[in-house]
């Protein structure tokens, strides 16, 4: 009775010991009862982990009993030595962290490459192990104080061994992130990948490791995922990349949060990987898929934030952290002063996007450092993916690259003082040098005992095989102490792999956090689609309910990747998939839409490596990860079959076989050749995708413009602080390169550039989110057969002879800018205008010297402007004031409103300066909060426009026709 209780038990027994989630089947359960019926009363114990073979060796032969069990107990108490030195050495690595600091900086300058010279210029930079100096001229000079500096002449191994103790806590269940961050070209890839001569953070943090859980008696399960952020987009860089334009381009990530506050990245291919070798290849892979190109700076930028994730797993060390860390290395974009890299077209909006995240990460770090209540993580999809790795009971590595050349002196100020402010509440607590004296004194004294206390362990492990191979040749059987005596092995599963629990597991996996929310709380797939994070996984939803024309399918496990039929996007050249933006917009719209006619869906394959032996545990543990489609072009046959296995290596195979004829190797990269505009031809379906594409954008970029207003407004007083600062420093340097400086300070700072006219500092907003793209409907117009350009308008301001002032418009279409010879007179003024409609243009002011447009001014005015509006509509609700019956009189123009959005055109006749109409673009299906936002601000504006007695000031009936249109 007892017995038959105690089998019944077993399930549940072997479930929470194995830390699953979920139930095994009674297939399963009733197949190990049998086993266990059927085992001979005085057989082994199935404890065979507990390794008494006393009980199992029947010889009857003392000595050989005795011997044996000596052994025993002489493993036995190795074993609980090294599980007091495991215990140990977490402590005072822990003890040395702290001492250390959670958030660390670090400062490496770049060596001056052959064939490269200082020419004219000197270096400017000079270090000892924690001081970078920094010579502004000749007799005047700036210090700043790092956790550790290398100097040009610097080894990875050098940088790398400062990285180790953070990689040796990420085994006790730290989250960690390592970052490298500077200015382009400064050699952050170089640190993070290194090349086969000297390996990067990256490869040696893996190798570490690896290497680590070879010493510990614990059993570890490690995953890897590598992503990229391009342009605020989270691309997967393990899926396959579209190596013809006919491709699809696999779908953007979504960020989800879970109740702990836990960030999971829905459907984030991560592939368990068992050794270094195993990392290293998906490493590679990865690597390939990043997004770069040639600039002014780098012949090979990245223009992107590459972060790679190591999520490591072990179930039996309730001393660790957590069950599961992560270990983020995150290469960032180069921070890169526009005017100096002359950048335009994508160019400029990859630069201008990563700035921006830059800036993003600095106010988290800044924050977190000052222990601030609120962490800005939304600002950027680079903190809100890092967000449960950044902060308190994780470990932050920031590595900060300066290039040694004068010219780039004010780039490095910016980077140095965004280590700086990084660093800046550490730095506060260092107290005097007595005080750092000891505490390096106490560093050091650590350091040496985790290596003692290393070496013992290491000494202890060798004695343990030692004795295990002596056991194994007196029992002629399999050493049966294994690294973890008593922890179950992940690797060694059940002899016999249960298909339907696989299957069924894999069932259930995919789930993010948002499938623990209730129904009514998780987002509709419409909603998804506009905040752009829908990408077409699916669960829970039955075939029937898809509208689609194609032939119905189970959706439950199945990745889309919509296939794009044509594409109309032209690269502007020397990027390996620049056009992933334009692309990733089509390529999220919702596969139950009429949109997506072409898509095709692929199962979820389950990635093992070839020498992997495939468990049941093995594949239940992973389960949460191990999710990955084939291949974008296969087609779903067999809906309802059990999961497959793909091996790793046909996998890796099919993305190198995947080449073809549009695409050439740049530098050892893939670069994806482009066809040029079809557009004539595009499908109706696709015309309708990209409208939902262009209000996605619409109302996405009106969102951070709002964030950005108020922001902006913050950051001038930065700016009026940090010249007053340099100016009282008495920073010996002309006006030009201080305003330089100036403006890399702010960009590095989240604020915007700066450049002079006439003497005055203006600041360019650069940093803002560039307006909507809007379609150039004159090509139409005119009658042109060519397809609509995509362009975008900046607007400038200027004098005329007489000193009036004038507005000038640029377009910019597709990289190329011209300036139409349209005048708007400043009589109308530019506070009148929207900063929201107007999409800002870096204008560098050498070249085009008689230009200048201050963005903050015009958000001054518009600010001034939303208050006479306030103003206004107070004294509305009492009096009939002129501008009510304004209002009145024109109500249609402003229902009219509701769904357009306007631009300035000019009037044909030059000789009448006069705005006369303003040229609309309606936005069909423009629905979502923002878009109310959107309208309400334009009723407030036309209302104001009216209420200021437009009409007086010359404009025409055509001006307000403008409005309606
Ligand atoms: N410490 C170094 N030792 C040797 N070469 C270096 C070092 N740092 C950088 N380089 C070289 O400088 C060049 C630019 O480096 P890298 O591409 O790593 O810069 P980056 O900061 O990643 O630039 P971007 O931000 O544009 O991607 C490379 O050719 C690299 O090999």
């Amino acid at each position: 009775m007892e017995s038959k209780k105690s089998v019944q038990k077993l399930s549940s027994t072997i479930h929470s010991l194995l830390g699953l989630k979920a139930r095994f089947t009674s297939t399963w359960v009733k197949s190990v009862c049998d086993i266990i019926r059927n085992l001979p009363p005085e057989g082994p114990s199935i404890e065979l982990k507990s390794a008494n073979l006393k009980t199992s060796h029947s010889s009857g032969n003392k000595d050989l009993d005795s011997a044996i069990s000596k052994i025993n107990d002489e493993l036995a108490a190795l074993t609980s030595n090294i599980n007091q030195l495991n215990t140990q050495r977490r402590q005072v690595l822990d003890e040395f962290l702290d001492l250390k600091g959670n958030i660390r900086v670090f400062c490496r300058i770049r060596p001056i490459s052959e064939g490269e010279n200082f020419g004219h210029f000197r270096p400017v930079v000079a270090s000892d192990s924690s001081n970078v100096l920094l010579r502004l001229t000749d007799n005047k000079s700036k210090s700043y104080r790092f956790d550790k500096v290398f100097h040009p002449g610097s080894s990875q191994d050098e940088v790398f061994s400062e990285v180790e103790p953070v990689i040796k806590s990420a085994l006790d269940g730290y989250n960690a992130c390592i970052f490298a961050y500077g200015q382009t070209g400064t050699g952050k890839t170089f640190t993070m990948e290194g090349n086969p001569d000297s390996p990067g953070m990256v490869p040696r943090a893996i190798e570490a490791l690896f290497k680590q859980v070879e010493d510990s008696n614990h059993a570890f399960l490690f995953t890897f995922s590598m992503l990229e952020i391009y342009m605020g987009n989270i691309k997967d860089l393990l899926v396959p990349q579209p190596r013809k334009a006919m491709d699809p381009m696999p779908p953007c990530l979504s960020i989800q949060t879970d109740p702990k506050g836990g960030i999971e990245i829905d459907n984030l291919v991560a592939i368990q990987v068992s050794d270094f070798k195993q990392a290293l290849r998906l490493y590679r892979l990865g690597c390939q898929s990043r997004s770069t190109a040639s600039t002014n700076s780098n012949m090979n930028s990245s223009r992107s934030h590459s972060l790679i994730r190591i999520s490591i797993t072990c179930f039996d060390a309730p001393e660790r952290r957590r069950e599961t860390n992560k270990v983020w290395f995150v290469d960032l974009g180069g921070s890169e002063r526009i005017l100096k890299t002359k950048a335009w077209g994508r160019r400029l909006e990859e630069g201008k996007a990563i700035n921006l995240s830059l800036s993003a990460l600095g106010d988290v770090i800044s924050a977190l450092q000052r222990k601030r209540f609120h962490i800005p993580y939304r600002n950027s999809k680079l903190t809100q993916v890092l967000k449960d790795s950044l902060g308190k009971d994780s470990k932050t590595l920031m590595l900060v690259h300066v290039s040694p050349k004068e010219e780039d002196l004010c780039e490095t100020i910016c980077s140095l003082n965004f280590a700086t402010r990084a660093r800046s509440i550490h730095l506060g607590s260092e107290g005097s040098t007595e005080e750092r004296q000891h505490k390096e004194v106490a560093m050091t004294n650590l350091h040496q005992k985790i290596k003692m206390i290393e070496d013992e362990r290491r000494d202890i492990k060798r004695n343990i095989e030692k004795l295990n191979e002596k056991l194994e040749t007196l029992t002629r059987a399999e050493p049966t102490f294994c690294q973890q005596p008593d922890a179950p092995d992940l690797s060694i599963g059940l002899a016999q792999p249960n298909l339907e629990v696989l299957s069924n597991k894999t069932r259930d996996i995919p789930k993010g956090p948002m499938s623990q929310l209730p129904r009514f709380m998780r987002p509709t797939i419409s909603s998804k689609i506009k905040s752009g994070t829908e990408h077409p996984i699916s669960e829970e939803k039955p075939a029937f309910r898809a509208r689609r024309r194609r032939p119905l399918y189970h959706r439950a496990e199945s990745v889309t990747f919509p296939v794009k039929g044509n594409s109309e996007y032209s690269s502007d050249c020397s990027i390996s998939r620049s056009c992933v933006l334009a692309l990733n917009m089509k390529s999220s719209v919702d596969i139950e839409t009429e949109y997506s006619q072409e898509t095709y869906e692929c199962d979820i394959k389950e990635v093992v490596f070839p020498e992997q032996e495939i468990s049941p545990r093995n594949s239940v543990n992973q389960s949460a990860h191990l999710s990955h489609s084939e291949g974008y072009g296969n087609i779903l046959k067999n809906k309802n079959s059990s999961t497959k296995f793909l091996k790793v290596d046909n996998w890796l195979h099919s993305h190198k076989n995947e080449t073809s004829s549009s695409s050439y190797s740049h530098r050892s990269k893939q670069v994806l050749a482009i066809p040029n505009p079809k557009k004539n031809n595009r499908p109706t379906e696709q015309k309708k995708e990209e409208k939902v594409r262009d209000e996605k954008v619409h109302n996405s970029s009106f969102e951070k413009k709002e964030i950005f207003y108020h922001e902006k407004l913050e950051k001038q007083a930065d700016v009026e602080r940090f010249r007053g600062s340099l100016l009282e420093e008495g920073i010996d340097k002309p006006q030009t390169l201080m305003e330089d400086c100036l403006s890399k300070e702010l960009r590095s700072g989240s604020s915007s550039p700066l450049h002079t006219i006439g003497g005055d500092l203006m600041i360019q907003t650069q940093d803002l989110v560039h307006g909507p793209s809007i379609e150039d409907n004159s090509s139409v117009k005119h009658g042109s057969s060519s397809p609509p350009n995509k362009c975008s308008y900046s607007i400038n301001l200027d004098q005329d002879d007489n000193g009036v002032n004038l507005m000038t418009m640029i377009q910019t279409v597709t990289g190329e800018t011209r300036c139409p010879d349209n005048f708007l007179p400043n009589s109308f003024g530019c506070s009148h205008l929207l900063p929201s409609d107007l999409d800002y243009s870096i204008v560098d002011p050498k070249e085009d010297s008689d230009i200048s447009f201050s963005s903050f001014e015009l958000e001054q005015h518009c600010k001034q402007m939303t208050t006479e509006i306030g103003d206004e509509d107070n004294e509305k609700e009492d009096t009939d004031t002129s501008s009510q019956s304004l209002m009145k009189g024109k109500s249609p123009v402003l229902q009219k409103l509701r769904s357009q959005r306007a631009l300035f055109r000019v009037h044909p006749n030059p000789k009448k300066p006069n705005i006369l109409f303003v040229k609309s673009q309606e936005y069909a299906q423009n629905t979502g909060i923002c878009h109310l936002l959107k309208q309400k601000i334009q009723i407030i504006y036309a209302s104001a426009l009216l209420g200021l007695g437009f009409q007086k000031l010359g404009f025409e009936e055509d001006f307000f026709y403008g409005l309606m249109l």
